[in-house]
């Protein structure tokens, strides 16, 4: 039997993170993974996979050089699915080799193994050779993630009715591609091979994608969508999805039919809890296999088992995931740290991107506060101008009481880099005079900023 200070169950950020903090702290540590290699959804299934693959494409498609150059610019002509592929693995061997590389370097222990709870201090482990062992631990944190939700009623073949995890493994880029649920995956993978000049179309149940986002945000976002040919269906399910031959139909609820090659269904995920014995340690988890912690701590309704990542829920996002993985293992060790702000950036890396801090202007509004806005459109920016970039915009929404910045929101390139201004003079409670005193470098795109706080500025001293 092995004894550690901390057994981390899941490689993903939450426990990257967590694992190294506590071993920061000179603690015992041991990772276990049932995945072939450490890395987690993160590296190996979601974010850097999608995100390696909207770059090639980027790249490879000359994309961002159409606003010069005409629709028909492109960097490679024939560009096909292992182009896409062969950038990915070596990304991928890259981000494994450098968490390798930190685990040894901070002694963390890790082992490829499924973990199951057998007691409050103990888990038992499948190895991947086929043999068990048990590990005590003093404290556990659960950073297991999430799968894609698979319901009964679709027909999951692994060939024209995938996953967001099977869409990786496509071998040929679809002819057409219907994408179910305008969720942030869904957005992401639909715009990512529009970008490609496969014709695409979004299906999404509720009458608008995002709703999380500025409105402004998401009707321009949507607009642009259109605007480059693919189909946006809003507000209607899916009745019934049948694979015809060479291609699958998706029959609306309202009687229409949307027919393509590969569908890609992508309308939420489930906790993997399956498989965990959380029974044997007292915690009980919601229908979507979620588990409940105090939001400041991470603590599990048992004190020496912690949970981060996407197991708790929202915000479900890598950049959070990691915190809480940080803040579990700081506080597991005596350590507590302040409240984490209450904004944090959400980054949604389709093609154009969006990007988005603080609260949106529906939000603003309905708590009843006097407010302004300022636009600043990218076009409108020198830097803009040079880099070809004819559309896009970021808006800042201001109290009129405080002057404070609220919400920062943008959708165009460089959005998820642009936002962290954003998020700074937010979490440091900036007001929209910053904008105005301050110099900005330029040409640049961050210089929207700062004519999107005048615009704001010349309506707020006339008032
Ligand atoms: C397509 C896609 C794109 C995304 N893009 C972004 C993005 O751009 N930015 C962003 O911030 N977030 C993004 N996300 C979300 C991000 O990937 C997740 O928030 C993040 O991976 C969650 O991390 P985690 O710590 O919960 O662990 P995960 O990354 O979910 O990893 C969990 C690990 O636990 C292991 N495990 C499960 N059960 C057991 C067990 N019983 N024993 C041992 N090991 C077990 C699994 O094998 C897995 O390796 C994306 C997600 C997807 C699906
Ligand atoms: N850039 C990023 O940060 C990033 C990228 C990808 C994923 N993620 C994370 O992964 C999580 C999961 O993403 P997701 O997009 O799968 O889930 P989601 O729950 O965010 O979105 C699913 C969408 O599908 C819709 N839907 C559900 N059933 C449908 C049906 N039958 N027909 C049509 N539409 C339907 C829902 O209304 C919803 O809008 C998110 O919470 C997100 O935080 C983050």
């Amino acid at each position: 039997m092995q004894d550690c200070e901390m057994l981390v169950i899941g490689s993903g950020p939450s426990g990257r993170r967590a694992a190294v903090q506590s071993a920061k702290l000179g603690k015992s540590v041991l990772v276990v993974d049932r995945g072939r290699r450490l890395g987690g959804v993160s590296v190996h299934t979601g974010t850097i996979p999608s995100k390696t693959i909207r770059e090639t494409v980027l790249n490879l498609s000359g994309f961002r050089e159409r606003g010069f150059y005409g629709q028909a610019y492109r960097v490679k002509q024939e560009i096909a699915m292992t182009d896409l592929v062969s950038r990915l693995h070596k990304t991928l061997d890259h981000e494994v080799e450098v968490l390798q590389h930190q685990f040894m370097r901070n002694t963390v222990r890790s082992a490829h193994a499924a973990a199951r709870f057998i007691g409050p201090d103990r888990v038992r482990l499948s190895l991947g050779n086929g043999d068990f062992s048990e590990v005590r631990f003093a404290n556990a944190l659960i950073a297991v993630g999430t799968r894609p939700y698979r319901p009964k009623n679709i027909p999951f073949d692994g060939t024209r009715v995938l996953d967001s995890d099977e869409i990786l493994d496509l071998p040929r880029l679809p002819r057409t591609l219907a994408v179910i649920g305008g969720g942030v995956i869904g957005v992401e993978y639909a715009t990512i091979f529009s970008a490609l000049d496969v014709p695409v179309t979004l299906i999404e149940s509720r009458p608008a994608i995002l709703d999380f986002v500025d409105r402004e945000i998401v009707d321009d976002f949507v607009h642009q969508m259109r605007d480059r040919g693919m189909t946006v269906r809003l507000g209607c399910g899916v009745a019934s999805v049948e694979t015809k031959g060479d291609h699958v139909e998706v029959r609306m609820a309202d009687g229409r039919i949307v027919r393509a090659e590969i569908v890609l269904y992508a309308a939420g995920r489930t906790g993997n809890v399956d498989d965990l014995g959380l029974d044997a340690v007292g915690i009980e988890p919601d229908g979507r296999g979620r588990i409940t912690v105090d939001p400041r701590t991470f603590q599990t309704s048992a004190s020496n088992i912690y949970a981060a990542g996407d197991i708790i829920g929202f915000p479900s996002l890598a950049s959070t995931s990691m915190e809480q993985g940080r803040v579990a293992a700081c506080h597991a060790f005596g350590m507590p740290l302040p409240p984490a702000p209450a904004t944090f950036p959400y980054g949604i890396y389709a093609v154009p991107e969006i990007s988005t801090v603080g609260e949106s202007e529906e939000e603003v509004r309905a708590s009843g506060a006097p407010y302004e806005c300022g636009i600043a459109r990218f076009r409108e920016t020198s830097r803009g101008h040079i880099m070809g970039v004819n559309s896009g915009f970021l808006k800042l929404i201001f109290s009129l009481e405080t002057r404070r910045l609220l919400g920062a929101h943008i959708v165009g390139e460089g959005a998820t880099e642009l936002i962290h201004i954003g998020q700074a003079v937010i979490n440091l409670g900036g007001t929209v005079d910053f904008f105005v005193e301050n110099t900005f470098n330029y040409p640049t795109l961050a210089e929207a900023y700062k004519i999107a706080g005048l615009d704001a500025w010349n309506r707020m001293v006339t008032r």
